[in-house]
């Protein structure tokens, strides 16, 4: 480790940031305008690049402006991807206190290079910043941020992260720190490649998350009904299958409800299609009110919805449904009637088409028994 040349970490660590950065700028340009964060991330390494630059010319530069420069970008870049989370969550950036920090450090770095040299505090100022910054960032993920894997590798890359700085700070009290950032020490090594690491690995996390995010958008699309935001009927039967493969291992009840809107027709007819949209979309969010997070509200096709109720009887699933009904008949301008036809599983070789076949035709009896009432075969 000690005999690791700091510089070529810092050219390897560079020529990975190019990489990443040239996919968060193509991610910015090619994934929705909501997916946000993306332009703070690319920011965030083409910041870190030039950082990176500043910091393998060194030598080649005037040391003391080269230096200033380089660990204020180093904190910018930290600052942008901080703002990059804030933006991904929906959360405002906040500018001034950022710049503010930003100040700070460029001025008290400028003091401990041009006033009063030493480079034990410039050490102490730019460390203390990195951990400020990737501490908030950690801290707004930790509250913020999604319970997935891509967040997790974040929030894991950033506590390393402050863990190689916190140690950095004791051992630059401890009068470690050494002459400058490039003269090869086990401390100097251990802290440049820490942070060629969580450069490139908080790029890939961004990725990660921004991938993610834009996987479960298209599986949402992929399975839901754009009106109602209930399950599409190809999902509906797919979780019906896993459902009644989960009842037939274990023996578990399952109630399935055919649910039509009556004289749905009349009231396209008579107040527009818009207004028969609006009905569907309270049915759909009343309906929901009413079930466990365990049910599942689906759109059949039209004005026809199914309910799966797992580890549900019958006398439960009529209850269900009796509340479905009083929750529509409370007197709001978009309420409607119903019509329920209720089938649960039957221990042996029930199949989800015979459930439902069932369930249809208590529908089909409801209707004819005269609408707004449920029926169970
Ligand atoms: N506004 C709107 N109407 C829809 C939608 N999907 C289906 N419909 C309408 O739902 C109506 C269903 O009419 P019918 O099948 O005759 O049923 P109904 O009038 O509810 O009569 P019953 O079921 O016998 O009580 C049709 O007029 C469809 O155009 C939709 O997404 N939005």
């Amino acid at each position: 480790m000690n005999s690791l040349d700091p510089r070529s970490l810092i050219a390897m660590g560079a020529l990975m940031t190019v990489l990443m950065t040239a996919i968060l700028v193509l991610l910015r340009r090619h994934y929705p305008p909501h997916i946000r964060g993306l332009g703070d991330w690319a920011a965030a390494s083409s910041v870190w690049l030039l950082a990176s630059f500043l910091f393998g010319c060194r030598g080649q530069l005037p040391a003391s402006w080269a230096m200033v420069l380089a660990n204020s970008l180093l904190l910018q870049g930290a600052i942008f991807y901080c703002m990059g989370c804030r933006r991904f969550y929906g959360h405002v950036r906040q500018w001034r206190l950022w710049a503010a920090v930003l100040l700070a450090e460029t001025l008290a770095f400028s003091w401990f290079t041009y006033a009063r040299p030493s480079f034990g505090m410039q050490l102490v100022v730019i460390t203390a910043s990195m951990l400020g910054t990737y501490g908030a960032t950690l801290y707004f993920l930790l509250r913020h941020g999604d319970r997935r894997l891509p967040q997790h590798l974040v929030e894991l890359v950033l506590g390393l992260h402050m863990a190689v700085l916190v140690l950095r700070l004791v051992t630059a009290s401890a009068g470690h720190s050494g002459d400058n950032l490039l003269q090869p020490s086990l401390y100097q090594n251990l802290y440049v490649g820490s942070y060629v690491l969580t450069v490139l690995l908080l790029t890939v996390g961004a990725v990660l998350m921004a991938s993610d995010r834009l996987t479960r958008e298209m599986e949402y699309l992929a399975s839901h009904d754009p009106l109602t935001q209930a399950l599409n009927r190809r999902a509906l039967a797919q979780r019906g299958a896993q459902e009644l493969s989960r009842s037939q291992r274990h023996g578990h009840a399952l109630a399935l409800m055919m649910i039509d809107l009556d004289h749905f027709k009349q009231v396209n007819d008579h107040h527009g299609h818009l207004h028969g949209d609006a009905v569907l979309q309270h049915f759909a969010r009343q309906a929901k009110a009413q079930l466990r997070r365990a049910d599942t509200l689906g759109r059949w096709g039209g004005e026809e919805f199914m309910v799966l109720l797992p580890e549900t009887n019958q006398a439960q699933a009529q209850a269900t449904a009796a509340r479905i009904h009083a929750a529509l008949a409370q007197g709001h301008a978009l309420d409607c009637q119903l019509s329920i036809g209720l089938a649960t599983w039957q221990a042996g070789e029930d199949s989800l088409d015979a459930m439902i076949a069932r369930a249809d035709a208590a529908l089909y009896q409801a209707k004819e028994q005269g609408r707004n009432r449920t029926c169970t075969l």
